[in-house]
């Protein structure tokens, strides 16, 4: 039984099954021989699948069952997993390795755990590849679908994604906003885009909770793949050609380095993923299903900029994500003010608007706030590491903190001064400009019917 397993002794993760049925995907995981874990998405309103697209779902929904099921291996982290519909091809095998290993790399630094081995998903021998091969089922090359040209765009409710909107409403892309779970503000940011909506729930297993309570492994999970592998279920299920999340450039740079392992607390937002899943599924599901992030050319800086003009998102977004607890109570603002994302946005904001303006958006003044120096530091970059969130560079945060060091208005707030007394004397002046961070850089796999969209943003 899975309430009296205890997960941190398990030997084998197993995938049991993927079920789909009335708009229900149902995704099974148990550990050992207990009981199984049941996650369940709820896709609103599923139309009938027509049957030239059943072959692409079945894919898309594989693939969900093996990415979800990372947020049940990491409670026990057994040394063997098992995949009940049998071995996967090297193409699968590699991606689920990589995401385990480098989107779990935060959690098994901060327990204190090496993946590095541990991580192996089955993959067909050498005698069944050849064997398939002779029956003319190699490495699979998934067809076009004529899927409809109409683009999936994820909001979660902070800036990044609302910058997106917006590069694609510019150029009158057809485009639906879409998001997983049940959070109200994303939902009220996700009206404000005047697209039509789509809200796709997802339930996890109750039996989590339970293990969580009883002392399971735990810490952060690669959650933008989770979301990006069911935005594929519903590409193919609603009928949508591509899928355009809003992951910037410094997303892909790690929070630290150990024991000669990158930590990078966003991995599945960076741009090793995305080729991963990209390429995944062109080969897998539908060879016309693009995915991609539309801000990968833009640093944090480049994006703020492009947001401070989007005014009537300003009393709907934020950014704070302990609005995203799936359990226990939201903060009583949207912006709490004291977490690491409140100050970087905060800061990267602060350069592009006028500071009334800013001062209104988060009701208080962050950089006048002589509490909240470790906090600013450690996004500096100075005397910490970069916090384990969804924050940007060390060097764009210092650039940015280097402007308002120069501005009369900014000055002579306390952290601010702080920085210029303090911090700015160990610095190289020539790496402080702004200005550099704000061009785009060339790497992107933005499909060429949504290039125009990228000229929006820069
Ligand atoms: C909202 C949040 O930040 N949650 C993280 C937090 O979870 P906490 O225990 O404080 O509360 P809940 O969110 O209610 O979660 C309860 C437990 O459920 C498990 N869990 C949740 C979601 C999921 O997809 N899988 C899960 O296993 C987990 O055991 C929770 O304890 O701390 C947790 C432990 O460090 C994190 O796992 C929670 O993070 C969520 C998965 C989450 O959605 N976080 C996003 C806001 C987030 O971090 N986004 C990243 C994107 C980068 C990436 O994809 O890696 C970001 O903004 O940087
Ligand atoms: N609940 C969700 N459902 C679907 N997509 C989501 C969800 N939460 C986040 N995303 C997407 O994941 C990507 C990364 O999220 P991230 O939090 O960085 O973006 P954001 O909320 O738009 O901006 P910010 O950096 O200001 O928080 C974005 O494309 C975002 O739309």
């Amino acid at each position: 039984m899975t309430t009296t397993i205890q997960p941190r002794l398990t030997q084998v993760f197993r995938f049991l099954h993927a079920r789909y049925a009335d708009g229900v995907a149902e995704l099974a995981y148990a550990f050992d021989d207990g009981e199984p874990m049941v996650e369940r998405i709820r896709f609103p309103h599923a139309p009938a699948l027509p049957r030239e697209r059943q072959a692409a779902f079945d894919a898309a929904l594989k693939l969900l069952h093996l990415v979800a099921g990372v947020s049940y291996y990491k409670a026990g982290v057994p040394p063997k997993i098992e995949v009940a519909d049998g071995p996967l091809d090297d193409a699968t095998a590699d991606l689920l390795d990589a995401l385990y290993l480098h989107g779990l790399a935060e959690f098994a630094y901060r327990n204190g755990l090496d993946l590095r081995g541990r991580v192996n998903f089955p993959r067909l021998g050498a005698e069944t590849k050849r064997e398939s091969r002779r029956g003319g089922a190699s490495q699979p090359a998934a067809k076009a679908l004529g899927l409809p040209h109409r683009t999936l765009v994820p909001i979660g409710g902070g800036k990044d994604s609302l910058v997106a909107v917006e590069a694609i409403k510019s150029i009158s892309g057809d485009a639906t906003a879409v998001w997983v779970g049940n959070s109200a503000l994303i939902a009220a940011c996700a009206a404000r885009t005047g697209l039509p909506t789509l809200n796709i729930q997802r339930e996890l297993a109750p039996a989590l909770f339970e293990l969580n309570q009883r002392g399971a492994w735990n810490g952060h999970i690669p959650v933008t793949a989770v979301n990006s592998v069911i935005l594929a279920v519903a590409a193919i299920l609603y009928g949508h050609d591509s899928i355009a999340f809003a992951n910037e450039r410094s997303a892909s740079a790690a929070t630290l380095e150990y024991d000669g392992q990158q930590v990078n607390h966003q991995w599945s937002k960076g741009y090793a993923f995305e080729q991963l899943l990209g390429d995944w599924l062109h080969s897998h599901v539908a060879a016309d299903l693009d995915y991609c992030s539309l801000l990968r050319p833009y640093s944090e800086l480049a994006i703020t900029r492009a947001f401070a003009k989007l005014t009537p998102y300003f009393d709907a977004f934020s950014s704070c994500n302990r609005n995203f607890k799936l359990l226990g109570p939201k903060p009583a603002d949207r912006w709490c003010g004291q977490c690491p994302k409140c100050h970087f946005v905060f800061l990267a904001l602060a350069p592009f608007l006028p500071k009334p303006r800013l001062l209104a958006i988060f009701g208080r003044n962050l950089l006048d706030d002589e509490t909240q120096a470790a906090g600013f530091d450690a996004l500096l970059e100075y005397k910490d590491h970069k916090p384990f969130e969804c924050v940007g560079e060390g060097a764009e945060a210092r650039a940015a903190m280097y402007a308002l060091s120069q501005r009369p208005e900014w000055q002579e707030d306390a952290l601010v001064a702080r920085f210029r007394d303090e911090i700015l004397p160990q610095l190289d002046a020539a790496q402080l400009a702004l200005e550099p961070w704000l061009e785009p850089s060339a790497e992107h796999r933005v499909p060429a019917r949504l290039q125009a969209a990228l000229k929006a943003i820069g």
